[in-house]
């Protein structure tokens, strides 16, 4: 069950399929807020995919959606902001994966790549899929290391953890 409301953003490219994206989350009574650009106008999707991944880093949100033309741009933006794992998804495979697995916080769709019922099969595999944890919650940690040293050479001590796979 999601504590706060999932945040929106797209850009012209994925303005179509957030409109079905909206009207599912509001038939799944599931509350979002929608900060993505509300025309088909040309827009800079990295504005977009900014106010979202910021969102998720600093806590206001826990979950973010992104609609771009093929999801890969914001996801490219988002993956830059602290704490936030975004998945470019392209079937439901990867969304349940990225969810068991990753912990996945925010979902990069591409709205020219996959079609609408598609889309919300692989919204609602994202949803109800919850993170395992277990083995894979040394890997979320070792992203987390990797991002406080995002700038700097990785020390041979940090290259050895990366490589112990006994973790
Ligand atoms: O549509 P334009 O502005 O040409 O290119 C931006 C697109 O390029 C891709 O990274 C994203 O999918 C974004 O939608």
């Amino acid at each position: 069950m999601l504590q706060k409301p999932i945040y929106i953003g797209n850009d012209h490219g994925g303005y179509e399929l957030k409109q079905s994206i909206m009207e599912h989350l509001k038939k799944r009574g599931i509350a979002y807020i929608d900060t993505g650009s509300s025309t088909r106008e040309i827009v800079r999707y990295p504005y977009y995919a900014a106010k979202i991944a910021g969102a998720v880093s600093r806590g206001e949100a826990d979950r973010g959606i992104l609609i771009c033309s093929t999801g890969i741009g914001m996801s490219i933006l988002a993956n830059r902001f602290k704490g936030v794992r975004a998945s470019l998804c392209t079937d439901t495979y990867m969304a349940k994966m990225t969810r068991a697995h990753n912990d996945s916080n925010v979902l990069c769709l591409g709205g020219k790549v996959i079609g609408e019922l598609e889309a919300l099969d692989i919204l609602d595999a994202w949803l109800d899929t919850e993170y395992e944890a277990g083995r894979h919650s040394i890997s979320l940690e070792l992203i987390g290391e990797a991002e406080e040293h995002l700038s700097q050479p990785i020390t041979p001590q940090q290259e050895e953890l990366f490589h112990d796979f006994n973790r």
